[in-house]
């Protein structure tokens, strides 16, 4: 099955939206009338902005991922021109678009999509792979509005450089074995930042010029409107999550068991409300 596919083998439909580096259309596969969406890449473009190991590593950690609130990969093929990645049809969109439609959502919606996010993560990270641009854009909704991330352009398979010699941490400096923590723990900023915009409709540290935003970030300069009302539950897990301290910062395990998401997210990661 892998391998063999072409160009022809599809219908193409309209294009679902754009990168940088390329479009991805949405279309059906004739002979099993299979809904996917076509991820289209010029191979001159990648040539030209130098990222085909960005691409391949794209590829081999999408591929190699098996999770229900991550986007599937099911394979890819090329011709002289153009590479074509065959991914997982999302029929709901982007999330941003849900956000943006009903400029914020409730605590159970929110804390549903908080809990999927935290679920992929931690599958992710037990496969040694840091998605690092996890933002609204790249969350997608399937058509029972379950979460997906997708576009692993920017991600990385952890430097297994850091692999100790004769697998025991013993010999390890410390800064090496923290840093390995570190790496995986930017995930996890990122899951505050969403959870805030997800409740409060804009992120944390929006500001007026990007230096403002920069030095609000590194202040956490965080504030919670008056309006919309939101629990004391979910500004406890933010602050927990928008730690400067990487040490402090509330690991993936924790996120899962706080009693905001226990009380509001719907396990099934499907919210109709
Ligand atoms: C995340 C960005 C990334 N995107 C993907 O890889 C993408 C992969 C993938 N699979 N399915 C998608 N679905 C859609 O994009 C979509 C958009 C709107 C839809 N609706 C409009 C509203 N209506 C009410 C319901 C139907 C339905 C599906 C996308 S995007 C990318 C990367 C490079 C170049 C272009 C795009």
């Amino acid at each position: 099955k892998r391998g063999d596919w072409s160009l022809t083998d599809f219908e193409i439909g309209k294009p679902l939206g754009r990168g940088k580096f390329g479009r991805v259309y949405v279309a059906r596969e004739v002979k099993s009338q299979y809904v996917v969406a076509l991820k289209v890449l010029f191979k001159k473009q990648i040539k030209k902005y130098n990222i085909h190991h960005q691409l391949k590593r794209e590829m081999e950690i999408q591929t190699s991922l098996r999770h229900p609130n991550i986007l599937r990969l099911y394979g890819w093929f090329h011709d002289d021109e153009r590479i074509v990645l065959i991914l997982e049809y999302a029929h709901g969109g982007e999330l941003y678009g849900l956000l943006r439609d009903c400029t914020y959502f409730t605590e159970k919606r929110a804390a549903t999509y908080i809990l999927s996010l935290a679920q992929a993560l931690a599958y992710c990270h037990e496969k040694d792979v840091i998605h690092r641009d996890i933002k609204p854009e790249n969350l997608l909704l399937d058509h029972e509005g379950r979460l997906k991330i997708a576009d692993f352009g920017w991600s990385v398979q952890s430097k297994n450089k850091r692999r100790t010699m004769c697998g025991t941490l013993d010999y390890l400096a410390p800064e090496l074995v923290e840093n390995k923590a570190h790496d995986y723990a930017v995930d996890n900023w990122t899951l505050g930042i969403l959870c805030y915009e997800f409740l409060f409709g804009v992120p944390p540290f929006e500001a007026e010029s990007q230096k403002d935003t920069f030095q609000r970030i590194v202040k956490v300069d965080l504030s919670f409107p008056a309006t919309p009302q939101v629990s004391s539950e979910a500004r406890d897990l933010i602050t927990k999550l928008l730690v400067k301290d990487i040490s402090k910062r509330l690991s993936l395990q924790k996120i899962m068991e706080h009693p905001w998401i226990v009380k509001n997210a719907d396990p099934t990661g499907i919210c109709n409300n």
